[in-house]
């Protein structure tokens, strides 16, 4: 279902709206978890593990948390210290691996320096991989062979995508900001699955502004606050911003923090026709991607098909 953006004729952007659209994911997600329930018994279980206590992280994991509860889900949380050994961290894995009431595994990021994060990442079983990060999963995304758990960021960004343009991004130039294995390869990867010609850009990338101006679709996905200016945007360009950035905000009171994404939202509102805003753009459809795997990995265990849910 196409929502097209009411852009203006000032040549103010559409913001799209990851809160309300992450509503509908959610809805979905409740109507399939129910007739997986009545139909089979089995209620989707979700793992968190934390290590350490960085607060956004608990911030995060807090939310997930709270997320799996309201549609039900079996929903547990393991926080571990901040000097847990990589064994330890392997046992739990290895617990929740075996433990048939847990469908999806997910351990945030960063670890601590002593884990060594590709162990663990490798030691989840792929089906209960709803983060999407092993290696397996990131071959089948890839490759287009079997059935992949695709990484929540990612995935709910090409929901907002196709909400904003509609289903077909054939042949559009898309470019993505940033190359972690977290959000910039697996999203430039589905756009490329969805046959737009694709751009990654990093660090060393040279004239970056140049090479965004190309782009009727940009993706940031930095974690440098307001790098992306608006002189960059082509105009009526579609603009994804997953920059999370925690900044002081005096204005608000002493010791106050607000977020910021990666592009300077106002200058480039100005040129783009659709934008995310940041808060309530990518970041909620995250959430909703996961609990959105976690249903799905519930489904495959029992030998069903995957619900739509997009
Ligand atoms: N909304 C959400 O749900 C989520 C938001 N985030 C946010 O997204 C942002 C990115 O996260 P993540 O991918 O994990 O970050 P990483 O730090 O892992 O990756 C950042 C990428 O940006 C590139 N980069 C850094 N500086 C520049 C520069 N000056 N010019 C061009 N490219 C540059 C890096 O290039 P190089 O590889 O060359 O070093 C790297 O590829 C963060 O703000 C994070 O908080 C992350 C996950 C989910
Ligand atoms: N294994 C792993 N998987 C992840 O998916 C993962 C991770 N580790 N480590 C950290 C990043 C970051 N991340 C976010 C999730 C939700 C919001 C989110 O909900 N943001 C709200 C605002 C929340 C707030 O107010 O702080 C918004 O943008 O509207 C942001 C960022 C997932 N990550």
């Amino acid at each position: 279902m196409a929502n097209a953006p009411s852009s203006s004729a000032s040549g103010i952007a559409a913001t799209i709206d990851g809160r309300a659209v992450s509503a509908r994911v959610i809805e979905r997600i409740a109507f399939e978890t129910r007739r997986l329930t009545d139909e089979t018994g089995v209620v989707p279980g979700l793992a968190v593990v934390l290590v350490g206590d960085d607060p956004a992280s608990q911030v995060y994991v807090g939310a997930k948390g709270r997320k799996a509860d309201e549609l039900g889900f079996v929903s547990v949380q393991h926080t571990l210290p901040a000097d847990t050994s990589e064994e330890a961290m392997l046992r739990l894995v290895g617990e929740l691996n075996d433990d048939p009431a847990i469908h999806g595994i997910l351990v945030q990021l960063p670890l601590p320096a002593q884990i060594d994060k590709n162990r663990v990442i490798e030691a989840i079983r792929p089906e209960k991989d709803v983060d999407g990060f092993h290696p397996i999963n990131v071959g089948r995304l890839a490759s287009g062979a079997g059935e992949a758990m695709v990484p929540c960021t990612p995935a709910g960004c090409m929901i907002l995508l196709r909400d904003t343009l509609g289903d077909d991004l054939g042949g559009l130039e898309a470019v993505v900001v940033g190359r972690s294995n977290l959000v910039g390869k697996p999203v430039a990867q589905l756009l490329l699955n969805e046959n737009c010609t694709v751009t990654i850009a990093h660090s060393r990338t040279r004239d970056l502004p140049a090479v965004v101006r190309r782009a009727d679709i940009v993706v940031a996905a930095v974690g440098r606050q307001e790098m992306v200016r608006g002189d960059w945007i082509k105009p009526g360009a579609t603009v994804i911003d997953v920059g999370v950035n925690r900044i002081p905000a005096p204005e608000k009171g002493e010791g106050k923090t607000r977020l910021v994404g990666d592009v300077a939202f106002a200058e480039a509102a100005a040129v783009a026709s659709a934008i995310t805003p940041v808060p309530g753009g990518v970041g909620p459809m995250t959430i909703a991607l996961l609990m959105a795997n976690t249903l799905k990995a519930a489904c495959l265990s029992l030998g069903r098909p995957s619900p739509k849910l997009g």
